[in-house]
């Protein structure tokens, strides 16, 4: 009896891990990418990150190795489109610690919140923390100028025993505006406008924001001095450089203005620029340096730490994919460039992974001499072919590649898309042609779950995309020379392969996974 006992327990014990095993044997490659991704998503949702980033015993809080005591003296400052979601989860932990907080958060975004079921991210009616909004359409307003003008005044009347906690996301240079005098909020504008408008990369753009701003650039630490600042940044930038999220409030840096002359004149605005914007960078410095604040005294006093990014979204990926039967290897969390170049690469290195015998010396050349384009390293393209390949030789199934970034769309046509959906399409396309890898998915996704202006994230392909888009009608490279993925991805069997997560309240630029059935499925090569 005990005998049969002991293996009915067993068999229970079992039989979870069997019927998920059976459940995923049962789910295609495209589900199984949807559910990598929205782990992705779910790696890096506000909070998530802040409560796996403060620890609090009482009223000890240790954040990145650091303790401060608690006594009723936190003030808490945040500027970003995931904000909202950091701030709420940073009062649940911290409580009455907290004596008063501001947040410039997008204009609606608490409605869109609620409704897209994110309930639990907006505060409570309670809450010591204060939510405006601003900046409609991503451009820094009236509104936002005063939430940057609450910011400030709350830093400025900081005590030595008071710590500022601030919360930093993507959309924070355009929540913070706090130009520098005699620039006007409207002449500030203007330059960013024309240089973003001039094609200048987000590193250009906020070298010259943070040198017009009060806040920006160090500005924010400065004026809380001499309070301890505590920085958690959720990053939107590749390669996670803190001087440059946001604009960096909260990082001291000590620059004369010739860098920022450097960008002006490379997108030719020099000579155009208003009279009050020619005056600050006319100054021989535009802040001041260390030495002026005690070196040592800010460095232990300002931490800042960044809590989430598209590394740890990948990751949490890989942790899934693991997860759902596949193997998982991460090429890179800094995927830039022309779409064009990212998916010929994605498209290289499928048909590599999928050779059955040893794939052809130039295309391995090929794909290393794409590197550079896209942001990718050689020896990260090394390691994934070589990954690839043992994966191959081996039989060990699907292979996940992950990486993640910001590619960049030439905008030509009129249509509506999105980064993600223009890469998909074109990756679709790759592995098409005349011998199709009908088994390999891809799929792109905006972590923010809003690819460009649309209601997608971005959307899911396979080899076998040019075939159902024919088979229907859809001339695909019409819809691309019209930058009008969206309309060839809703028209495409329903509309079955856009990736609809919804406004996901967190933002660390995309996600790309290429999952790739390393068994012999395919034809030959
Ligand atoms: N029709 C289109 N087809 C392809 N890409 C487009 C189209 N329209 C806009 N885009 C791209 O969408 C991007 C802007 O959208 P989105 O707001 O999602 O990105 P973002 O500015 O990087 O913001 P975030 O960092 O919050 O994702 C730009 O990169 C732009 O080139
Ligand atoms: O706000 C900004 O400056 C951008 O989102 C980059 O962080």
């Amino acid at each position: 009896m005990a005998r049969v006992l002991s293996l009915y327990r067993s068999l229970s014990l079992h039989r979870p891990l069997c019927v998920w095993g059976l459940a995923v044997r049962r789910m295609s490659l495209e589900q199984r990418a949807q559910k990598v991704f929205a782990a992705a998503v779910e790696g890096v949702q506000p909070d998530v990150v802040v409560r796996r980033s403060l620890q609090r015993s009482g009223d000890c809080l240790l954040v990145d190795g650091c303790s401060f005591t608690l006594r009723h003296n936190l003030h808490l400052v945040g500027f970003g489109k995931a904000v909202l979601g950091m701030a709420s989860e940073a009062e649940r932990i911290l409580g009455d610690h907290i004596v008063r907080g501001v947040i410039s958060v997008p204009v609606g975004i608490q409605e869109a919140l609620r409704n897209h079921g994110k309930g639990h991210m907006l505060l409570g009616a309670n809450s010591r923390i204060e939510v405006l909004e601003g900046a409609r359409h991503n451009l820094p307003d009236a509104d936002a100028r005063r939430a940057a003008d609450r910011i400030r005044q709350i830093a400025t009347e900081l005590t030595e025993s008071d710590i500022l906690l601030v919360l930093i996301s993507g959309g924070g240079s355009a929540l913070l505006p706090s130009p520098i005098p005699p620039i006007s909020l409207e002449e500030k504008q203007e330059v960013t406008r024309k240089l973003a408008g001039a094609g200048a990369t987000i590193q250009e753009l906020n070298t010259v924001r943070r040198a017009l701003s009060q806040l920006k650039g160090g500005g924010l630490a400065h004026c809380a001095h001499p309070a301890k600042v505590v920085a958690l940044v959720l990053s939107d930038v590749i390669g996670d450089p803190l001087d440059l999220i946001a604009s960096g409030p909260t990082v001291p840096f000590e620059a004369g203005p010739e860098e920022v002359w450097q960008v002006l004149e490379r997108y030719r605005l020099n000579d155009s620029l208003p009279a009050s914007v020619k005056e600050v960078l006319g100054q021989a410095k535009l802040r001041p340096g260390k030495e002026e604040m005690g070196e040592e005294v800010e460095e232990s006093r300002v931490l800042n730490v960044v809590i989430g990014s598209n590394g740890i979204a990948l990751q949490s990926a890989g942790r899934c994919a693991r997860e759902l039967g596949l193997r998982p290897i991460v090429l890179s969390p800094a995927v830039c460039g022309n779409v064009r170049s990212v998916a010929n690469l994605y498209g290289l290195l499928a048909r590599f992974g999928c050779a059955t015998v040893d794939p052809p010396a130039e295309w391995a050349q090929q794909i290393l001499q794409l590197g550079p384009e896209v942001g990718v390293e050689s020896w990260d393209l090394y390691r994934a072919m070589r990954v690839l390949r043992e994966g191959h030789d081996e039989g060990w199934g699907v292979t996940c590649l992950m990486a993640g970034g910001e590619p960049t769309v030439e905008l030509i046509g009129m249509g509506r898309g999105g980064r993600n959906q223009e890469l998909a399409l074109r990756v679709g396309l790759e592995l098409g042609g005349e011998r199709p890898l009908q088994d390999t998915v891809f799929l792109s996704g905006g972590t923010d779950g809003q690819d460009g202006p649309t209601d997608a994230a971005g959307a899911v392909t396979d080899g076998g995309l040019q075939e159902e888009a024919h088979s229907q009608g859809l001339d695909s490279s019409n819809f691309l020379l019209n930058n009008d993925s969206y309309s060839f991805f809703s028209r495409l069997s329903s509309g079955r392969r856009l990736l609809l997560p919804g406004l996901t309240g967190t933002n660390v630029m995309d996600v790309h996974l290429l999952l790739l059935p390393t068994s012999s499925t395919h034809p030959r090569q």
